[in-house]
């Protein structure tokens, strides 16, 4: 089939998505005038294609808001815990010992202990993150966020507390924090991310959940007893804070200070 001349143009119908063309079909539109015309329905925003350019854009906007923080860890835990009770004080403490140390503190930016570990952050005058998520029942940010992001995607804000920190704290919490915490130590078990140390803070909370991973996971040959390595345990904040920044996690911490 040859080109068509500009007088057969008009009458020369295009394959969608192809650049090619057939001879006497309808007159077409063009790219350009398709863009250009008013959309008769919004509906084509609701669809998955159009999706995937909002999950897109929503990585963009993370990447462009942290590419320049420095030494970061990502602390999670409950959504509320209130400011009178001992989790909300170990927070702040967390946030504070963070900042002292030089490193910036990454939260989801909601109330509790998110919040806790953003002012503790804040009162001590280092950067405080809040990668914030849309819910049915809108929370917003917490006061103590001096740098924010919001996400309407789970997986977008979960790249993101991993990829701009070098390790996590996880304070006591529900099933947000479980979800946070297993998703953490799976990228280390499978070797996705390595030397990330994760320090689960109150070891009362804590030892059930890791007595039945002992007591029946591992001897049910479901998880390797080493698995139980991924984590570090403290009771205390100072303890929390030293153990993140130990080890290989403390290396890659001063390499990116100097
Ligand atoms: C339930 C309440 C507020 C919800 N607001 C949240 N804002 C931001 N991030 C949240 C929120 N709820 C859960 N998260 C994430 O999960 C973790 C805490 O969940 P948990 O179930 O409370 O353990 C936390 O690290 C966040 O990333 C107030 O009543």
């Amino acid at each position: 089939m040859s080109a068509p001349t500009e007088s057969s143009r008009h009458t020369n119908s295009p394959l969608p998505g192809s650049g090619a063309w057939r001879k006497n079909g309808a007159t077409h539109q063009t790219a350009d005038a398709k863009l250009l015309e008013t959309p008769r329905s919004s509906a084509f925003t609701h669809t998955d294609p159009w999706r995937v350019m909002r999950i897109q854009s929503e990585f963009v906007q993370g990447f462009d808001a942290l590419a320049e923080v420095g030494p970061a860890i990502s602390v999670f835990g409950s959504a509320r815990t209130k400011p009178d009770s001992p989790y909300y004080i170990t927070g702040m403490e967390v946030g504070r010992r963070l900042v002292e140390a030089g490193v910036a503190v990454i939260t989801g930016g909601g109330p509790g202990s998110m919040e806790a570990a953003n002012r503790g952050a804040a009162e001590a005058g280092g950067l405080s993150i809040g990668l914030g998520i849309e819910l049915p029942f809108e929370q917003g940010m917490n006061e103590w966020v001096g740098l924010g992001v919001d996400f309407r995607y789970f997986f977008a804000r979960k790249t993101m507390f991993v990829k701009y920190a070098q390790g996590f704290i996880v304070l006591p919490g529900g099933l947000g924090t479980l979800d946070e915490l297993f998703e953490a130590m799976v990228l280390v078990q499978t070797g996705k991310v390595s030397s990330f140390p994760i320090v689960l803070v109150d070891r009362n909370f804590w030892a059930p959940l890791l007595d039945w991973i002992r007591s029946t996971m591992v001897t049910e040959g479901l998880v390797s007893p080493g698995d139980l390595d991924i984590f570090s345990l403290a009771d205390t904040a100072e303890e929390a804070v030293a153990l993140v920044l130990a080890g290989k996690a403390g290396e890659q911490l001063a390499a990116q200070e100097s």
